[in-house]
């Protein structure tokens, strides 16, 4: 079947459709070198297509799954979609708390391994909508992780955390054995819940799982809602931005971690995730349970972020500097990384003057500059 047909198909709903099996099953199959079939949670989003992406590249079988939400614009994730379905990649458009449709799927394909990125993302946006997070972070989780544990054989679980676990850590670098209970977000609260929540599943039912947390990720084809992103349509538009700032008129920084980077954390967790020695619901020996920071090492103000932003974009940014509203954000993230150089080779290399570059020249290319990109955040106010 030709991908391009895929679109069409994905947006229906019925999955009992002969067509969409046949979607499902030809974006599932190996080519050469391909080693595993992977269900991609969140295959729409930002983390989720590139990742994707690279794994359909080496040849591993690739089925996508993303309820579309409208969180930031729709057109973003159809775009984002429509390049994994040059690739053969099929996007089932579905939510994971659909029970049915998850069955219906791992009915159809043995998956070797899950790479689950879907969730409500965004720090702020949770004071606004809390519910959305419960629904997809821990409703979604468990409903996948049911699935997952009543499979034979059980799949590979690798999933995103999120650094906001460490919420108001103050020792750093941070490492995967600091306190992770004093959560500052309710987005944070959720991550942190899943964490939990994967335990519970290694230790009932032998699911070998895999926790990333990543550090703010930011890059091309990236998410609207996020600084990186919001900060340059505005400087492009001549519009202000707005920098938090702490109460003691302390500057926040964050640990920015380009998406290759990203990507090659994601490949290297999947491709040493040991099985799952489950089945039939029942565990028969204990499970690998690992959790990795992926991070760049490098925490940068944001302040001195808006001035490498401002130097690839040419032109100034009107900055307006206010006190950090209390939507749950942290003072500062930076990520100890040693545990992933060891076990999975990881080795963040991408600075983030050269990777804003990249971002600055997709970005300019998507959106044309001066036009097309007025509705890019229509309806969207986190706070
Ligand atoms: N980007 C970052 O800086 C960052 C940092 C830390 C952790 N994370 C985590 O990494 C993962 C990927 O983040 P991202 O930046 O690509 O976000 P994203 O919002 O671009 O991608 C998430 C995708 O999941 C889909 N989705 C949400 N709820 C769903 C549901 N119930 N059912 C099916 N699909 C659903 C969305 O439509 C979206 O396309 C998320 O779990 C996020 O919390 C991201
Ligand atoms: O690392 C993580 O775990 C988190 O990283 C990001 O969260 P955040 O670091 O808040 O990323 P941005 O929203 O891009 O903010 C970056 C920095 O800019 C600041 N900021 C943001 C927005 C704004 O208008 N002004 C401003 O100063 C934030 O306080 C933060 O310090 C993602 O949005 C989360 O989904 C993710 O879980």
């Amino acid at each position: 079947m030709n991908p391009r047909a895929w679109t069409f198909l994905s947006r229906r709903s019925p999955y009992s459709n002969a067509a969409w099996e046949k979607a499902v099953l030809q974006s599932s199959q190996r080519q050469e070198g391909g080693q595993m079939t992977v269900l991609v949670t969140g295959a729409a989003g930002f983390v989720g297509s590139h990742v994707s992406l690279a794994l359909k590249k080496r040849g591993d079988g690739v089925v996508g799954l993303d309820n579309f939400n409208d969180y930031y614009p729709v057109e973003l994730k159809r775009a984002r979609a429509s390049n994994l379905e040059q690739a053969g990649i099929f996007i089932v458009e579905g939510d994971l708390n659909d029970q049915n449709l998850l069955m219906k799927l791992f009915k159809l394909v043995h998956f070797t391994h899950i790479l689950h990125l879907a969730a409500q993302a965004g720090v702020r946006y949770a004071v606004k909508n809390p519910l959305a997070y419960v629904h997809s972070n821990v409703g979604g989780f468990v409903t996948l992780l049911e699935q997952c544990k009543n499979s034979q054989p059980q799949p590979a679980i690798v999933y995103a955390s999120s650094s906001s676990v460490y919420g108001l850590n103050s020792k750093v670098p941070f490492s995967e054995d600091d306190r992770t209970d004093h959560p500052a977000s309710l987005y944070a609260a959720t991550k942190k819940a899943d964490e939990v929540l994967a335990h519970t599943y290694n230790h009932i039912y032998g699911l070998s799982i895999t926790a990333l947390r990543f550090f703010t990720v930011y890059g091309p084809w990236g998410r609207p809602d996020m600084a990186y992103f919001s900060f340059t349509r505005n400087i492009v538009e001549g519009k202000p931005i707005t920098i938090f700032q702490g109460p003691h008129g302390e500057e926040l920084a964050r640990d920015f971690t380009f998406i290759d980077d990203i990507v090659k954390g994601c490949v290297a967790s999947l491709d040493t995730a040991l099985p799952s020695t489950g089945s039939g619901g029942k565990k028969h020996k204990k499970a690998q349970f690992r959790i990795y920071n992926l991070g760049n090492t490098q925490p940068v103000k944001v302040g001195d972020f808006v001035s490498i932003l401002e130097k690839h974009l040419k032109k100034k940014a009107i900055r307006n500097i206010i006190p950090m509203p209390s939507t749950g954000d942290v003072m500062f993230t930076h990520a100890n990384v040693t545990r992933a150089k060891h076990d999975l080779g990881y080795n963040p290399s991408t600075d983030l003057s050269t990777g804003l570059h990249i971002f600055v020249k997709w970005y300019k290319s998507y959106y044309k500059e001066g036009a097309g990109h007025e509705d890019m955040l229509k309806g969207y106010k986190p706070y």
